[in-house]
């Protein structure tokens, strides 16, 4: 999905240079295996512990004694965070606040092409809020235990990653895991595991398959983002041409899910997991590690039309200022010399099924800022409003909408006419 999670023994070896040699002799272990039942592996759990600044917090707030997380409908997280990502989300202006959630349930689970899947139980529309959801858990996506790392020293390199694995997952996140009431853990050990073979314990298997990017809780540094793993919305399946994307909300800790383009009743809703602009090799590379084989449209051979698409819908986002300046230059230019270049873009777009991506709002915007230019406040209105709609599925806040809805907004933007100014000097005539 969106975060892979990696043991990154490059920056645990960086780590290391403050450890002093009594620490790293003490530890060395004769086996992985020996690394956890050595009583010195116990002090390095702390010793962990107080480098890695790493806390274990029920995010928003301890819930009462006994009350079960499925009985709640706001819920809460159990996380294990660094202070920096902790002192983020508390200082979010209006954390803690409650979830907002759709007006009704218009989609279920059930079987799919790939395991489970979300199903629309009635028509979507772009925009259209489909789930509201607080993540079961929020863990880091790389594994930190500089100290730990000296303790592996004379092992293979398969049995250092084993030895790594493991200790992630006994001493880091099944304490984490420990936190959630048995329904929550039946809930989560009840997801989709791709990586049960590959020496990843039950919980980082779990988190390998579904965890999915905290937009905005981040620490300091390259490995410093953190992995969600939701009941309802990690049974979303992946599509290289999805209709539906995840934002996340601070102040409420939970993720909203909006469609990205009309969905009829009875489709399956997917998301994406991958770049969708990337060819199609590229793609299957970067799924592969989570165990999928990617058979959607644009995957199936033979892709060379689709790559040929794609690649040239993510150059075409590089031209298009140069493209609107050119046209604003030249009086000579038809007046929707460039409405009608990103028409072609939209066309491709939806032929790929790429609403969701960054292409489709920077020709939406194009579109609008030429119909601005022109004094047409009808079209930067008709435009506007899909502009709004694809801000409000990515960002879940309605402001653009109003804004791009109100032709007052668009008659009171400095470039307002100013391709009409140039015609009423006579050069459109030349
Ligand atoms: C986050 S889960 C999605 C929900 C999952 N299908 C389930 O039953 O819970 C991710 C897993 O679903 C499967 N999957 C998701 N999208 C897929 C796709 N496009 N092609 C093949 N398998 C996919 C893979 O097994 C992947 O590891």
């Amino acid at each position: 999905m969106d975060c892979l999670l990696s043991e990154n023994p490059g920056s645990t070896s960086e780590d290391d240079r403050g450890v002093d040699e009594a620490d790293s002799s003490e530890l060395a272990p004769r086996s992985a295996s020996d690394a956890f039942e050595a009583g010195d592996a116990e002090r390095a759990v702390d010793d962990d512990f107080a480098f890695n600044d790493l806390v274990y917090v029920t995010i928003p707030s301890d819930p009462p004694p006994g009350a079960k997380l499925a009985d709640d409908r706001d819920g809460w997280t159990q996380c294990l965070l660094r202070h920096p990502a902790l002192a983020t989300i508390l200082s979010t202006p209006g954390f803690p606040r409650r979830p907002h959630y759709p007006p009704d349930v218009c989609f279920c689970i059930g079987p799919s092409k790939h395991g489970l899947g979300m199903f629309a139980t009635r028509d979507l529309s772009m925009g259209d809020h489909i789930l509201t959801e607080r993540p079961l858990t929020v863990t880091p996506t790389t594994i930190p235990m500089p100290k730990f790392a000296r303790c592996l020293e004379g092992l293979t390199d398969e049995q250092r990653r084993q030895a790594i694995l493991d200790r992630w997952e006994k001493a880091f996140l099944l304490p984490c895991f420990n936190r959630l009431d048995s329904a929550a853990q039946a809930d989560f050990l009840d997801l989709a595991n791709s990586h049960a073979e590959d020496g990843s314990g039950p919980i980082l298997g779990v988190i390998r398959t579904n965890g999915f990017e905290v937009a905005g809780v981040v620490d300091p540094g390259p490995d410093g983002e953190y992995a969600a793993v939701c009941r309802i919305m990690c049974r979303i399946n992946h599509s290289c041409s999805p209709s539906a994307d995840r934002l996340f909300d601070i102040a409420s800790f939970s993720f909203q899910l909006r469609a990205t383009r009309d969905v009829k009743q009875g489709e399956e809703i997917f998301v994406s997991y991958c770049n969708v602009l990337e060819t199609a090799a590229d793609r299957q590379e970067y799924l592969a590690s989570y165990g999928i084989k990617c058979t959607c449209n644009s995957c199936l051979p033979d892709t060379t039309a689709s790559d040929q698409r794609r690649l040239d819908l993510r150059r075409s986002i590089d031209a298009i200022d140069n493209d609107y300046d050119t046209w604003l230059a030249d009086p000579l230019l038809a007046d929707d010399y460039t409405i009608k270049i990103s028409l072609r873009w939209i066309s491709v777009i939806q032929q790929e099924a790429l609403e969701a991506s960054d292409a489709y709002r920077h020709h939406l915007h194009a579109i609008v800022k030429a119909y601005v230019a022109l004094g047409d406040a009808e079209n930067a209105v008709k435009y506007g409003r899909l502009l709004g709609l694809w801000a409000l599925g990515q960002s879940g806040k309605e402001d653009m909408l109003r804004k791009m809805e109100n032709p007052g907004y668009h008659r009171g933007r400095p470039d307002w006419g100013i391709r009409v100014c140039a015609e009423d000097e006579g050069l459109g005539e030349i």
